[in-house]
């Protein structure tokens, strides 16, 4: 198999994926998560012309005074008797204004007496200080759209909109296996040639900013058979992703034991560094992705491919990483006949690539905040150029 751009490989995964069901669930549950529906207004907001400060309702033409305050109009009361010329209302912030009002007096600008008010400052204009009806949104308007993630302020607009409960996709089951008789539990003692498992908890980190259940099936040693069984355990979850046993060695059983296990592969080989051993395919109803062991290369395609997933069948528009463009603080080298996905970082005048961009260099990993996308072939780059990165 050729190697196959990463653009490519991500339009053919998400191919391969089915959205999943959906459900409705109670707002509170929803955070995180994707609207498979637009959802419409059920309600005018604001409902009626509101106040924005606490004061007196007026008719702006009538500054500044004399009024007889003759109502009181608070938050929840409903709407309120007209006023009459002469009249003004004691008003305060959410509350309707009466019919015939159209500007709030702030109380630090009224002096009142009794029934008497008067303005002490600056002419009004009409709606000053007024959140007219429906000028947040009107009933029946779309507040959001399919595919639009629920984060804080999507949450706020929706419950305004009237909304208690919205239409999501169920959360994605996602299964993690390690490969590797090198391998032991995260703290587990290393006598010589043992290695600590990072790339379980380094996946389950990740995957912690999604909302999605995280199963993982432990390690699993460089055998054929443990591996298929392995893969049969996993798959009733919704994605199953392995690290390590990827590429071409003696030991590298995954993609032997997924076809073995029923497995149809898709792609193999990715035209990317760190990655280039990537596979994905669909074992029964799993989407299956094949990660490197390589904790960096496994680190950068998770966030290339396993995220993008998990987002794609939980009904995400836009599933992909967002880029942004940026200078160059550092010099880079050219790029060989792979895309790089260098690890750097954001410092104040730029963007600084870490000293080692070795696939297994993980104390250099944990200093970048972002990637450097640079297609292969790309010539050496000086400082000043604008490159394409990926906040991390
Ligand atoms: N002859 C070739 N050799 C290699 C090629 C190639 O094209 N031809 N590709 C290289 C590339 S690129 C990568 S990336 C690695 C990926 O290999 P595997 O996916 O088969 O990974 P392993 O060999 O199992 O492990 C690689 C490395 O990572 C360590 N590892 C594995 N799992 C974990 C884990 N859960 N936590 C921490 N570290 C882990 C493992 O001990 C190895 O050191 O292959 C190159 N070889
Ligand atoms: O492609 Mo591998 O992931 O460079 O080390």
């Amino acid at each position: 198999m050729s190697l196959l751009p990463v653009e490519e490989a991500q339009a053919r995964l998400f191919a391969l994926a089915d959205r999943l069901p959906v459900e409705t669930v109670p707002i509170a549950q929803a955070v995180g998560r994707w609207l498979v529906q637009d959802i419409a207004a059920l309600r005018d907001q604001p409902w009626a012309d509101l106040s924005a400060m606490d004061g007196y309702a007026v008719r702006a033409t009538e500054m500044p005074g004399p009024w007889r305050v003759t109502a009181e109009s608070a938050a929840g009361t409903g709407f309120q008797p007209t006023l009459a010329p002469g009249e003004a209302s004691r008003i305060f912030t959410g509350a309707p204004l009466p019919p015939g009002a159209d500007a709030i007096l702030i109380q630090e600008n009224a002096t009142r007496d009794g029934d008497r008010l008067t303005a002490s400052a600056d002419p009004l204009t009409p709606g000053r200080h007024v959140r007219p009806t429906a000028s947040d949104f009107a009933q029946n308007a779309i507040l959001l759209d399919a595919g639009s993630r629920l984060g804080p302020a999507q949450i706020a607009l929706a419950v305004l909109g009237g909304h208690g409960t919205v239409p999501v996709t169920r959360r994605p089951r996602i299964a993690i296996l390690s490969t590797g008789n090198e391998l032991v539990p995260p703290g587990a003692p290393t006598p010589a040639g043992l290695l600590p498992s990072s790339n379980a908890p380094m996946l389950a980190a990740l995957l912690a900013a999604l909302p999605c259940d995280v199963i993982d099936f432990g390690i699993v040693p460089d055998d054929l058979d443990a591996m298929v069984a392995a893969l049969g355990r996993a798959r009733s979850a919704d994605i199953i992703v392995s690290t390590g046993g990827a590429s071409v060695g003696d030991h590298d059983l995954v993609r032997p034991a997924f076809v073995q296990a029923g497995g149809t592969l898709d792609f193999w080989k990715i035209r990317m560094r760190p990655g280039k051993p990537l596979m994905a395919g669909r074992l029964g109803n799993a989407l299956f992705l094949g990660l490197p062991g390589n904790p960096v290369s496994a680190f950068v395609t998770a966030t290339l491919f396993l995220l993008p997933l998990a987002r794609h069948i939980s009904g995400a528009r836009d599933p992909l990483p967002l880029t942004s463009d940026a200078m160059l603080a550092s010099a880079l080298p050219q790029t060989g006949d792979r895309d790089d996905y260098l690890r750097a970082w954001r410092a104040p005048d730029g963007i600084v690539s870490v000293t080692s961009q070795d696939s297994a260099a993980t104390a250099a990993m944990a200093k970048a905040d972002c990637l450097i996308l640079r297609p292969a072939g790309s010539p050496p780059a000086t400082p000043g150029t604008r490159v394409t990165i990926l906040p991390l």
